[in-house]
């Protein structure tokens, strides 16, 4: 039995509109899923991407039980999580970036003792999850501050574990590393690869940060419209591009870069002694650096893989010419073959 299982689920949203409008202005609907198909499996953390209002937070909302949707159907581990709502809550862990579950007048610790004893966890156990807690997000230097006078960054540390502490099987993490610094960003990643590692989780992660995504998550889910435009593996999306790479040439001396004929290679930009070339799939890297270092004296060739960020930007923009050639026949959750693997921990 997959973790989530979500079938045709469609959500509409009505609002009056703007408070002057024409008379004739019926009231606004605004489409925020429509028929969206996703299985998960334990053992899986998903990218679930799409531009800003793509229905991304909607669908979370859904699958855990915080909205019914118009039309079709959501089982989480079995449970319909608006129905068995108390239940569905022992399996599931939530974040939403900018919200906090924490007690908001009471010290930090406080709130995690109160969800210690909301989830019935024995003393022993607590204690162990909260020092392993500890190791990764570095709670204890502010274990006794009130939530309200909480960082950002220490909030969301705060939310994170809270979300993790009873272990659920699924969590749902809405923008878990928006507005952190570059070494919480990793604190927060090495957790979620710890946890991604155990195999024992469905983890969706819900973010704009595509390095996040890069560095945890093995399947990406692209939202677009309230439709899944892409399900599959993120070497799949960051392959749309027929897996073109570029190659960045930089002359010593401050020379002009050279003219390199060779068939699949194009030169993309020249400036000054850097000068930016493309290679098509199948050009060998060995070989265009030897006809470079053969012409002048180089002083740095880097080669650059496709980036997700590149990718995104040109399907944002509404080029799906390449999505829609590169769609996988089915989704990886149907084929457990074509599953990605557990990321590796940053
Ligand atoms: N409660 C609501 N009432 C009316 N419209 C809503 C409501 N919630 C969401 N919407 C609309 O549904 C669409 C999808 O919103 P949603 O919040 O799911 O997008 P998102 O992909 O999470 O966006 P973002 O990346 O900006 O957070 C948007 O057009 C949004 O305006």
């Amino acid at each position: 039995m997959p973790a989530i299982e979500v079938r045709g689920v469609s959500k509409r949203f009505r609002s009056r509109g703007p408070l002057f409008r024409r008379r004739t202005e019926g009231p606004r609907e605004t489409v925020a899923l429509d028929r969206v198909d996703l299985e998960i499996g334990t053992g899986e953390f998903v990218g679930l991407l799409g531009q800003n209002g793509a229905g991304k937070s909607t669908l979370i909302r859904v699958m855990t039980g915080l909205m019914v949707p118009d039309a079709g159907e959501v089982r989480v581990l079995g449970l319909d999580p608006n129905r068995d709502q108390v239940r569905n809550a022992r399996n599931i862990g939530v974040t939403f970036g900018q919200r906090t579950q924490l007690w908001w007048d009471l010290r930090a610790r406080d709130s995690f003792e109160i969800l210690r004893d909301m989830y019935g966890l024995p003393a022993a156990t607590y204690t162990r999850r909260m020092r392993e807690l500890d190791d990764f997000l570095g709670l204890s230097a502010f274990w006794d501050t009130q939530a309200r006078h909480l960082s950002l960054g220490q909030r969301v540390r705060c939310d994170l574990a809270a979300a993790v502490l009873h272990r659920p099987v699924l969590l749902f993490l809405d923008e878990p590393t928006i507005g952190l610094d570059i070494l919480v960003k990793d604190q927060v990643r090495a957790m979620l690869a710890d946890l991604a590692g155990t195999g024992d989780h469905a983890i969706v992660l819900t973010t704009h940060d595509v390095a996040d995504v890069e560095a945890l998550c093995p399947r990406i889910v692209l939202i677009d419209r309230g439709r899944t435009l892409f399900d599959g593996t993120l070497a799949d999306l960051t392959g749309i591009g027929g897996g073109r790479r570029t190659v960045v040439v930089e002359l010593a001396g401050g020379r002009a870069a050279p003219e390199v004929r060779m068939p699949g290679v194009r030169l993309l930009e020249l400036d000054g002694a850097r000068a930016t070339y493309a290679l098509e799939p199948g050009v060998s890297q060995a070989r265009f650096a030897a006809r470079v270092l053969a012409a002048d004296e180089v002083r740095a060739i880097d080669f650059e893989g496709v980036r997700l960020e590149d990718v995104l930007r040109s399907i944002y923009a509404g080029d799906h010419r390449a999505l829609n050639a590169q769609r996988p026949a089915a989704s990886p959750a149907a084929s457990p073959a074509a599953r990605p693997s557990a990321p590796t921990p940053p």
